[in-house]
């Protein structure tokens, strides 16, 4: 079976500048969630505005549901409306005038459905998104996250190929975005919907993606399942964009498949995993999460003898800033009680599959 939207080797430029999108090939199968993210200037929205008809490509080819629908090479456009795609944003964009029925019959009315489906559709969508019990009032007198559910059960209930969502959680308060993100993943895969969903949240894109895509200076640096992202970045800016703040710096002194022996100076040296081909003599980076920093533990590889420098209590969670002969580690341990005190002198354990080796570029943590 086709995939529901294959891009292969995307361009958009804007100006003479770097392209906002540089070449970009992904594909999301039917039913399945694809989350682009990434910070603020990484080309997803221009990806996804690209993927809708709203942005026109410089290069490269968009089929949707197998069928080109974009490809500047043969002057081929097909207009959004053309695409079968739904779209929710940021904004609420729903029509201010109409009750919350009317809002979700209309895109049902437009394509000319009879009365009485409309009526069970638009009845078993609101249901979906938990307004069942909201139809008939004005649109205008909910709340903010029920206005979203309502843009977004107007893009479900026409059932179409690809739904394309643009920071939609994101104007929501922080209790709401939390609950709504949940549901959202509940109703998209109880309706098999196909999804693309652009965001700069990692929560997000972790709780709602099936795979993601990290995106930066306009290139798709890695698209994989969030496990995978989250425990073998593929490159030391996905780590530090997810979350590995801790970074070492060391000589390569050799590879054995995919562990790297580094050396780190005075701390000793780390074995670490590698996606890339160091070799003896490169520079490297070890990028590890403050949360799989083993305070106080002697592991069969990877210990280190460290010195906390100062040790922040934050009730649920303590966070250590330690001296590891000579660079900084952070570590974090969850619970309520502070096992560690600042001044003292403590033995570490980082277990070498959570430290990820890379080729020192220069940049690669900005
Ligand atoms: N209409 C436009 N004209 C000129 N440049 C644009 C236009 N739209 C986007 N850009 C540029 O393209 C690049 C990518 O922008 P884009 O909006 O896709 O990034 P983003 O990752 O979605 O960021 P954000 O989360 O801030 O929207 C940025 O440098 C942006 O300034």
């Amino acid at each position: 079976m086709s995939a529901a939207l294959l891009i292969e080797d995307l361009v958009k430029k804007f100006g003479t500048g770097r392209p906002a999108v540089d070449g970009v090939s992904f594909d999301v199968p039917a039913g399945e969630i694809v989350v682009l993210l990434g910070p603020s200037g990484c080309g997803k929205t221009t990806t996804l505005r690209c993927v809708a008809g709203l942005e026109h490509p410089t290069g490269g080819r968009i089929s949707i549901a197998g069928r080109v629908v974009s490809e500047p090479e043969r002057g081929l456009l097909v207009s959004p409306r053309e695409r079968d795609i739904g779209m929710v944003f940021q904004s609420y964009a729903v029509w201010p005038h109409m009750t919350v029925r009317q809002n979700v019959a209309y895109p049902l009315k437009h394509r000319r459905k009879a009365n009485g489906d409309i009526n069970a559709k638009v009845r078993e969508t609101l249901e979906l998104v938990g307004l069942g019990d909201y139809a008939e009032r004005p649109v205008t007198s909910l709340s903010g996250g029920q206005m979203q559910r309502v843009a977004l059960a107007r893009s479900l209930v026409y059932r179409p190929q690809l739904l394309l969502l643009d920071e939609p959680l994101s104007n929501l308060d922080a209790k709401l975005r939390v609950h709504l993100r949940d549901e959202l993943r509940r109703i998209l895969k109880q309706t098999g919907m196909t999804g693309l969903y652009v965001t700069h949240d990692q929560t997000e894109a972790v709780v709602l993606g099936d795979r993601i895509g990290v995106m930066r200076n306009g290139k798709l640096l890695q698209m994989a399942p969030p496990g995978e992202i989250y425990n073998r970045p593929a490159d030391a800016f996905v780590a530090n964009f997810t979350g590995a703040s801790n970074v070492l710096l060391g000589k390569v002194l050799g590879r054995t498949g995919e562990t790297a022996t580094i050396d780190l100076g005075a701390a000793g040296r780390i074995e670490a995993w590698t996606p890339q081909p160091l070799s003896a003599g490169d520079t490297a980076r070890v990028a590890l999460r403050a949360e799989n920093v083993r305070l106080g533990e002697r592991g069969d590889r990877n210990v280190f003898s460290g010195r906390v420098l100062e040790c922040r209590y934050q009730g649920m969670q303590t966070v250590y800033d330690l001296d590891l002969g000579g660079q900084r580690l952070e570590a974090l341990e969850l619970g309520t009680a502070a096992r560690h005190h600042a001044n003292g002198d403590i033995a570490l354990t980082l277990p070498p599959e959570t430290c990820w080796a890379y080729r020192d570029d220069g940049h690669a943590a900005d």
